[in-house]
């Protein structure tokens, strides 16, 4: 007889749910009547393994943007291994950044922390485990901190602890990909790896632990072969996620590593703190077809396809293939492409697009003349106009500085290229607030300026993160800074006497209405983060602002 049990009439059952092979029915029609209570906990895909992408998530069923696809606690967390030279470093506790220097230290190993009583230290999950190996060293260092404490270790540290403290979430670590074949002895990753990981660790407590072990009989670490290590730091380089929100921390998640990269995905993730824990939730972002790939993005959704594409080599180890990275126009965004850089006579008003944008040695070539140039050209032009933007934005600019900047990149670039997809986001921050254009000095071309800028912007970004899934907040801000220039046009022409009757008023106060609309939806899972919590209380107190308004002037926007 079986032993699972119907779901719908608690007989013996030997249907199972094919989805989640978690629920049994004894029939179909018990399954199908059941589909509306199981259908909230039926995991919506599948583990598969291709052989281009290795293991990764297939949809089970259609998904719709917002449905759950799966919610889980970490295998493990720790302070992101970046090594540090200078400045704050993460509090082995709670991973918050710290000044080193300045800080207390831990009671049990003396690595600087937050606070000797920072809940973390003692907790099992996170510093109260490592401290024992850690307070192996019986030195102690005043000087050169960054190198004697060294947080960047502490990951690959918690990961090793796994093997005695749970086997089971051990297993599950080192099933994941490592990709050791393309970080062998002969590479700087093994060579970086073996200096700032192993050695450290072997020579600064786990001989030390050693004889420890020997003495006492007992075992607290199993294998810390260099083998062993160089894996476990393979397998966060290549599948930990990062959180930044009040800390910088990397993850190692037992499912969500599986998503697979799509330089236009369909999901988006969200890191929930509240009970310390981390938990990440995974929603479609798009609708999602049974038997499509359910995608997330290991990259920058606003970088060009050869920025993208070198990355995801670099820290991936593969070379992305997706409908974006095979598109010379990047599904119709431009956002790598160049102006027509033909001189003289030759020049036209096309545009440059690599031929073969998969192939890093391609060449370029104008859309309506047919010049063409090679990729070492593109390339060297793109990073000195990368150099220069960065340079500007980091030195707090003035609106005339980045107009100019503009002027200049344009004569080069696509305007709807990435670089000058940067300036102009950040000119639409400076338009209505800095000193000359603030809403009663600027003028009414510069604000229709930057109404046309906020368009342009919001146009890119939906052709490349159509769900909303990875910049949310760039979003947030130009729906943001839209409605600021519509309602100061708006407020000038009140005050000149043209009001509601007129219809272009009504169409730029939807737009208003419209703007804060989206906004307040695309930012609705982004109130963990700082700069999202302050976005999302600016645009609940402009929406009231403008509800007040609208209903102090007897607008009725639905009629109109
Ligand atoms: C976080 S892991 C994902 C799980 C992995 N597929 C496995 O079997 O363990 C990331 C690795 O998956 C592979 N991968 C993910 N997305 C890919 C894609 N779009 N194309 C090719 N390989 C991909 C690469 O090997 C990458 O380093």
């Amino acid at each position: 007889m079986s032993e699972n049990i119907c779901a719908e009439c608690q007989k013996p059952a030997e249907l199972k749910c094919s989805a989640c092979k978690l629920v049994s029915y004894c029939n179909k029609e018990h399954q199908k009547k059941h589909w509306k209570t199981h259908k909230l906990l039926c995991r919506p895909y599948e583990i598969i393994s291709t052989k281009e992408v290795g293991r990764c998530l297939v949809a089970t069923r259609d998904l719709n943007p917002g449905d759950l696809i799966l919610s889980e606690l970490p295998l493990v967390y720790g302070p992101r291994p970046h090594m540090v030279e200078e400045g704050p470093v993460p509090c082995p506790g709670c991973c918050k950044l710290i000044i080193g220097e300045e800080s207390p230290r831990c009671p049990g190993c003396d690595f600087p922390v937050c606070h000797p009583r920072c809940p973390g230290l003692k907790d099992m999950d996170k510093h109260g485990h490592e401290c024992f190996i850690l307070s192996m060293r019986e030195v102690k260092a005043i000087n050169g901190l960054h190198d004697f404490y060294r947080q960047d270790t502490l990951l690959a540290l918690r990961c090793l602890l796994l093997q005695k403290k749970n086997p089971k979430k051990y297993a599950q670590l080192m099933e994941m990909e490592a990709h050791q074949n393309e970080r062998g002895p002969d590479t700087e990753t093994y060579k970086n790896i073996q200096e700032r990981v192993m050695e450290y660790l072997e020579d600064s407590f786990f001989t030390p632990l050693k004889i420890l072990q020997v003495r006492s009989g007992k075992e607290v670490l199993e294998d810390t072969s260099k083998e062993t290590i160089h894996k476990i730091c393979g397998i966060i380089d290549v599948n930990a996620l990062e959180i930044n929100q009040d800390a910088e921390i990397s993850v190692l998640y037992p499912t969500a590593y599986l998503l697979e990269h799509d330089c236009v995905c369909n999901t988006a993730h969200y890191f929930d703190n509240e009970d310390g824990g981390y938990k990440v939730t995974v929603r479609a972002s798009l609708p999602i077809k049974k038997g499509d790939h359910i995608t997330t993005m290991y990259t920058h959704a606003l970088w060009g396809t050869q920025a993208r594409r070198e990355h995801l080599r670099e820290t991936k180890y593969f070379s992305c293939g997706c409908k974006r990275c095979k598109d010379p126009t990047e599904l119709g965004s431009y956002i790598s492409a160049l102006r027509c850089l033909g001189t003289g006579p030759d020049s036209c008003d096309g545009f440059q697009l690599p031929v073969d944008p998969t192939n890093d040695k391609t060449e370029w070539i104008c859309n309506k003349c047919d010049m063409r140039i090679n990729n070492n050209e593109v390339s060297y032009l793109i990073n000195q106009i990368g150099e220069e933007v960065d340079n500007v934005q980091l030195a707090s600019p003035t609106v005339r500085e980045l107009e100019n900047l503009l002027t200049k990149m344009l004569t080069f670039l696509h305007p709807n290229h990435y670089h000058v997809y940067s300036v102009k986001h950040s000119l639409v921050q400076l338009y209505g607030y800095q000193q000359g254009y603030t809403p009663s000095q600027i003028s009414d071309d510069t604000v229709l300026r930057k109404v046309n800028m906020c368009r342009e912007l919001l146009q890119s970004t939906r052709i490349i993160d159509p769900g909303n899934a990875r910049l949310p907040l760039y979003s947030g801000v130009i729906y943001y800074e839209l409605y600021s220039a519509n309602m100061i046009m708006i407020k000038r022409k009140w005050d000149l006497g043209i009001k509601s009757k007129v219809k272009s008023m009504i169409t730029m106060m939807k737009e208003c209405h419209q703007c804060l609309t989206e906004a307040t939806k695309i930012l609705q899972n982004e109130g963990t983060t700082p700069a999202g919590e302050k976005l999302i209380s600016l645009i609940a107190t402009s929406t009231k602002e403008f509800n007040n308004w609208i209903e102090r002037n007897k607008i009725d926007l639905s009629k109109e």
